[in-house]
């Protein structure tokens, strides 16, 4: 897995009169084998600071670098996004989606789309059904598959629980947290809500207004935030709203400190 960086990246979209900056001069980077939340409210500008990174939205200004070497297309970065339909063939079996995705010249798709599955906690014997026939969540778990099936540097998640029902958000929580650990995957993983974000990052950026305006470990952010926008985030989020599965009944609310970060301080 690799560094993901930002470099002064800026978009632009529409005319130079009369466009919008959607991204402001972001410098951000997203350690080699961590996983960094980015948070921000709708229309910030984090979707489209992601879309550049896979060449899906025109990079105006600076440059993005993995592994230290401008970003290549199609390449090392996989997105995930809210809308597992968006990745998922509604006409293809989940393991055809998957075997897809892999890389020519690995000899035995079929094994490996397997493994993929149960890597992401899916029975193998889901692979002969399509989209329709899962769930929301079982859905999320495959797109997830797809994208480390094309052996990614870097994976960006954007939104990808946003979709799904409270109960069921923490255990997609849950599993990317557990993948971070198996596979030592570098992440960026986007949300507007900071109850979701806390739950499985490491550092976490604060973007508004197409501009970083925080950015440090999730413990410090969370703890002692420096700008008044993440002050009103964590004000609104204080209370917790995803569940976490590990705690039983599923309808816990989640601790106010990130687990992740209390499980690195033990
Ligand atoms: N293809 C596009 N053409 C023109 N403007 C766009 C385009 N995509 C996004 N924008 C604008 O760029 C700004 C940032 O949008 P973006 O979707 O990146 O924000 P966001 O923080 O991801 O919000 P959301 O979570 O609602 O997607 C918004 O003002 C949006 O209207």
């Amino acid at each position: 897995m690799s560094e993901l960086r930002f470099e002064g990246v800026s978009v632009r979209y529409g005319s130079r009169r009369r466009g919008t900056t959607a991204v402001d001069g972001v410098d951000l980077t997203v350690p080699d084998g961590a996983i960094v939340g980015l948070v921000g409210e709708s229309g910030s500008g984090k979707s489209t600071l992601a879309r550049a990174a896979v060449g899906l939205a025109p990079v105006t200004a600076g440059r993005i670098l993995v592994g230290g070497r401008p970003v290549r297309q199609p390449g090392p970065v996989q997105m995930v996004f809210q809308d597992p339909y968006s990745a998922l063939d509604p006409r293809m079996t989940i393991g055809a989606s998957i075997a897809e995705a892999i890389p020519r010249g690995r000899t035995d798709r079929r094994a490996e789309a397997e493994r993929l599955l149960a890597q992401v906690g899916l029975a193998a014997d889901r692979a002969g059904m399509r989209p329709a026939q899962l769930s929301g969540g079982q859905r999320q778990r495959v797109a997830l598959a797809r994208a480390l099936a094309a052996r990614p540097e870097v994976i960006i998640a954007d939104e990808i629980t946003s979709a799904l029902d409270v109960s069921v958000q923490g255990t997609v929580l849950n599993l990317v947290r557990d993948l971070q650990e198996r596979t030592g995957l570098s992440m960026l993983f986007i949300s507007h809500d900071l109850a979701v974000v806390r739950y499985v990052s490491d550092f976490i950026a604060v973007m508004y207004r197409g501009r970083i305006v925080e950015h440090g470990p999730a413990d410090r952010v969370l703890t002692e935030p420096e700008d008044p926008y993440t002050r009103e985030l964590l004000a609104a989020a204080s209370g917790g709203d995803v569940s976490d599965p590990d705690t039983g009944s599923g309808e816990e609310p989640l601790p106010v400190r990130p687990l992740r970060a209390q499980r690195r301080t033990r």
